[in-house]
């Protein structure tokens, strides 16, 4: 079955370094696209994709984005709008993925910088975005090349569609998805995303769901500006103080959600989707594996992977204004941001758990009796994504994995969200499929983010090998 995959695979194996120079080339490039001062790179990194689909013979128009919305001294990173082939006789898969990348610096404590594509001698490929999301969308590219190389025609017709936003909310993308669901995106039969992970190291998996996520912020100011501690200290109202209580009333240290109404809105377990965890090959080592130390909450495997991939969680991710330098700087910050957020699943609305846990803050706030001031705000938010993964597009999937890994697939629900996934499967209405290259050990987020060798260039030939299966698997 597809004789040419064999050709193609010696092809990717014969062009790894060249593919890790361009995997270099892009961490190069610090696309960030939370931090301002980053947008002209996040611009840049749109701008070096763009020309590296061209120079493999594809199209690609930067569709601009506009002004970012609330903060319109931004301007927003273009949409690549792509096409690789346009024979009406083949299948059009779309592709999506971004280019944008999470916050890094050397001083987060990295051991090598950042932005410095860095390989040690067992072929793990430091650098932020190798994992998410260069790697897996430059091994689209990497198998487009391969196949040229290896003078066979891909067999189906490639769009493609990468932002620059998605580590921020995707930003944009849901009105250019919505706005060309009919014209660009009108020919698309499925979808494939490559940007989650496996479970563990060692066996590859398709995704069929996603967590969503609602991210706020809670201000608290009080003092005109920075107070000496020993002067004030026991005289005003302290917005440290008073966020620290209304951010200590989420969630409980074993993870149980404290904000009443919201497990409420959860999808109770049927016993068929309890039996669907057992067969999952993942043990408790490989996710200590991943966390760097036995930090587990659960016992249970079962317990461990429901309450990443079925059950909300609710994290804290910082406090802007905060003394957080090394020190003991005797200070009242005057004025306090706590960042947090919330992993949504089915049946969780956006906009009914919003007023849930508004109603939770201000509730906690009224009991400060505080003088300061609050204030609530929704930074972004994505609703949860499930997929049917009996769907042709992951039957196809499924036999590259078995091809190139040898094994079958463990079939997975990503505690992570990518908020494009619903949008493509509402506007288009067409089957979307996650397939990862990185492991479960790869960082992502984290200092020393890092994709192996292996994961890159096996994952480069399993997207090809996809592509070749996709094309001729019978649509049941
Ligand atoms: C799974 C994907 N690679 C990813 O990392 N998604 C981000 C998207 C995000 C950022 N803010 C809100 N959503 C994530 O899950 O954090
Ligand atoms: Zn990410
Ligand atoms: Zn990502």
């Amino acid at each position: 079955m597809v004789p040419q995959l064999d050709s193609y695979f010696k092809e990717v194996d014969g062009l790894q370094d060249k593919f890790i120079e361009r995997l270099r080339e892009a961490v190069a490039i610090p696309s960030i696209s939370s931090e301002d001062e980053r947008r002209p790179d996040v611009i840049k990194m749109g701008e070096w994709l763009a020309s590296q689909i061209r120079a493999l013979g594809g199209t690609v128009e930067l569709r601009q984005l506009g002004k970012q919305p609330g903060r319109e001294h931004l301007e927003l990173p273009p949409c690549l709008l792509g096409r690789y082939g346009d024979d009406p006789k083949k299948r059009n898969v779309l592709i999506y993925g971004h280019y944008d990348v999470q916050p890094a610096q050397l001083s987060d404590g990295w051991a090598t910088d950042p932005f410095a594509l860095s390989i040690d001698d067992k072929g793990r490929m430091y650098g932020r975005g190798s994992t998410d999301d260069k790697g897996p969308v430059l091994g689209w590219l990497n198998a487009i090349e391969a196949h040229q190389k290896a003078g066979i025609e891909l067999p189906v017709n490639l769009i493609m569609c990468f932002e620059g936003m998605e580590e921020n909310g995707s930003e944009g993308l849901d009105d250019t998805i919505r706005a060309e669901a009919k014209r660009f995106f009108k020919d698309t039969d499925v979808v494939c995303i490559s940007d989650n992970y496996w479970l563990g190291t060692e066996k590859p998996c398709l995704t069929y769901g996603v967590r969503g996520c609602n991210y706020y912020s809670v201000e608290v100011s009080g003092p005109g500006q920075d107070l000496h501690s020993g002067v004030y200290g026991g005289v005003s109202h302290e917005p440290m103080t008073d966020l620290i209580r209304i951010m200590n009333s989420f969630v409980d240290p074993d993870g149980t959600i404290l904000v009443k109404g919201i497990s409420d809105l959860v999808a109770p377990l049927t016993d068929d989707e309890a039996a669907l965890y057992p067969p999952i090959a993942f043990t408790m080592q490989d996710l200590y594996q991943s966390l760097g130390s036995e930090v587990a909450i659960h016992e249970k495997k079962e317990d461990a992977l429901m309450h990443k991939m079925r059950y909300p969680s609710i994290s804290l991710h910082g406090i802007e204004g905060a003394f957080y330098t090394p020190g003991a700087k005797t200070v009242i910050p005057a004025k306090v941001i706590g960042k947090f957020s919330i992993r949504t699943v089915p049946n969780m609305e956006i906009h009914e758990v919003t007023k849930i846990i508004q109603k939770h803050v201000e509730e906690e706030w009224a009991k400060l009796k505080s003088k300061n001031t609050m204030k609530f705000n929704i930074v972004h938010s994505g609703k949860w994504w499930v997929e049917d993964p009996k769907h042709w597009n992951y039957t196809a999937a499924a036999k590259a994995v078995e091809r190139v890994f040898g094994v079958k697939p463990d079939m997975t629900r990503e505690g992570g969200s990518i908020p494009v996934t619903l949008t493509f499967q509402e506007e288009l209405g067409k089957n979307v499929l996650l397939l990862p290259m990185g492991s479960s050990t790869d960082a992502a987020h984290s200092i020393n983010e890092k994709l192996d060798k292996r994961n890159y260039i096996e994952g480069t030939k399993l997207l090809g090998a996809y592509l070749h299966y996709l094309a001729e698997e019978p649509t049941k």
